[in-house]
C-alpha cells in the first residue's frame, strides 16, 4: 500500500489539534487505522495518544527554562533543532511503514512562510515515499474581518507555493457560525474567495492611499484562483467524512486499497475451491 500522510498547518488557534483529533475519531469510528503524529513542541495534553512525538526530542518548555528563550524564539529553536536531527524523523517513520500519518503541526506562521522548515519535512517524507497533503485551516470567525480574512488567504497561498504538495484550505468552527450565514450567498463567496469582497471591504474602511496596493492584492489572488475553502463543521459527521474524503483523494488514498480488497476477494475465492 502506498504511504499518505496530512500536514495540518494554520495560524495558532485555528484548530489543527482539534482537526487531527476529529479526523482520528472519525477514522476510528470507521475502523481505519491512522496515526497521530505530533510536531508541536510546546503541544500539553492529546485525547489520541500521538505515535511519533517532537516531545520525546525536545520540548518548548526546556528551551525556555535551559536557554532562555522566549515561547517564539524557543518554537523556532526546537523546529530548527528537529531539521537538524532530522534522522531521529526518519527513524520514527521506520516504524509506522504503510500507514496514514496526521501531522499536527505548531502554530507559527513564520514556521511555514518564511522559513524553510516545513519545506524539509516535506522533502524528508517525499524521500521516505510519502503523498503529502497540506490541510491548511483558517477560523472561520475570520469571515468577520474581511482584512484578517484576506490576510489568511495570502498566508495560505503563501503555504501553497512554498511546500509544492496538494494542499487543500479548510475553513474551521463553521458550527459556532449562525446556521443563516452558513447558508448565506455572502458565506459562499468566503467559500470560493471571491476577491471583489476584499475591494468593497477596503473602499469602506481605508484612505484612497492604499487602494493601488489593494488591487495588486485582489489581482494576485484572483491570479492564483485555486484558492478555495472547505467548511469543517465537526459536529457534523458528514462534513467531518467530506473534508476527509477531499484529502484522501488529493493524495490518492483508497485507489490501491480498492486493488488490495479485490485481490483478497480472490485469493477467498480460491481458498474455497479444492483443486
Ligand atoms: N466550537 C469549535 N471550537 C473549536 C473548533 N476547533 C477548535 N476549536 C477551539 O478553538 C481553540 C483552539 O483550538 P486548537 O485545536 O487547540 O487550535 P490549534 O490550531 O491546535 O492551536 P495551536 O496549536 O495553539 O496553534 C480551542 O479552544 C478549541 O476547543 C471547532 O471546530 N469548533
Ligand atoms: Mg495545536
Amino acid at each position: 500500500m502506498g504511504k499518505q500522510c496530512q500536514l495540518v498547518i494554520g495560524p495558532a488557534g485555528s484548530g489543527k489539534s482539534t482537526y487531527c483529533r476529529t479526523i482520528m475519531s472519525h477514522c476510528q469510528s470507521i475502523k481505519r487505522s491512522v496515526h497521530l503524529v505530533n510536531l508541536d513542541p510546546a503541544a500539553e495534553n492529546f485525547e489520541y495518544e500521538p505515535t511519533i512525538d517532537i516531545r520525546d526530542l525536545i520540548t518548548l518548555d526546556d528551551v525556555m527554562e535551559e536557554l532562555d528563550y522566549g515561547p517564539n524564539g524557543g518554537l523556532v529553536y526546537c523546529m530548527e533543532f528537529l531539521i537538524n536531527n532530522i534522522n531521529w524523523l526518519e527513524e520514527e517513520l521506520n516504524n509506522y511503514e504503510d500507514d496514514y500519518l496526521i501531522f499536527d503541526c505548531p502554530g507559527q506562521i513564520e514556521l511555514y512562510t518564511h522559513f524553510p522548515i516545513m519545506k524539509t519535512i516535506v522533502q524528508t517524507l517525499q524521500k521516505y515515499d510519502y503523498n503529502v497533503c497540506c490541510v491548511y485551516l483558517l477560523d472561520s470567525q475570520f469571515i468577520e474581518d474581511t482584512s484578517k480574512f484576506f490576510s489568511g488567504v495570502l498566508n495560505a497561498m503563501s503555504a501553497m507555493i512554498q511546500l509544492e504538495i496538494p494542499h487543500i484550505n479548510v475553513l474551521t468552527k463553521v458550527d459556532l457560525l449562525d446556521k443563516k450565514v452558513q447558508r448565506s450567498r455572502d458565506f459562499e463567496r468566503y467559500l470560493e474567495v471571491d476577491s471583489s469582497l476584499l475591494t468593497e471591504d477596503i473602499n469602506n474602511r481605508m484612505r484612497p492611499r492604499y487602494q493601488h496596493l489593494n488591487e495588486a492584492i485582489v489581482q494576485l489572488i484572483d491570479e492564483y484562483n485555486m484558492v478555495n475553502f472547505l467548511p469543517l463543521d465537526i459536529s457534523d459527521e458528514e462534513s467531518v467524512a467530506y473534508v476527509l474524503a477531499q484529502v484522501d483523494n488529493s493524495i490518492q488514498y483508497g485507489e490501491d486499497l480498492e486493488v488490495k480488497e479485490r485481490e483478497d476477494f480472490t485469493e477467498d475465492v480460491d481458498d474455497d475451491y479444492d483443486y
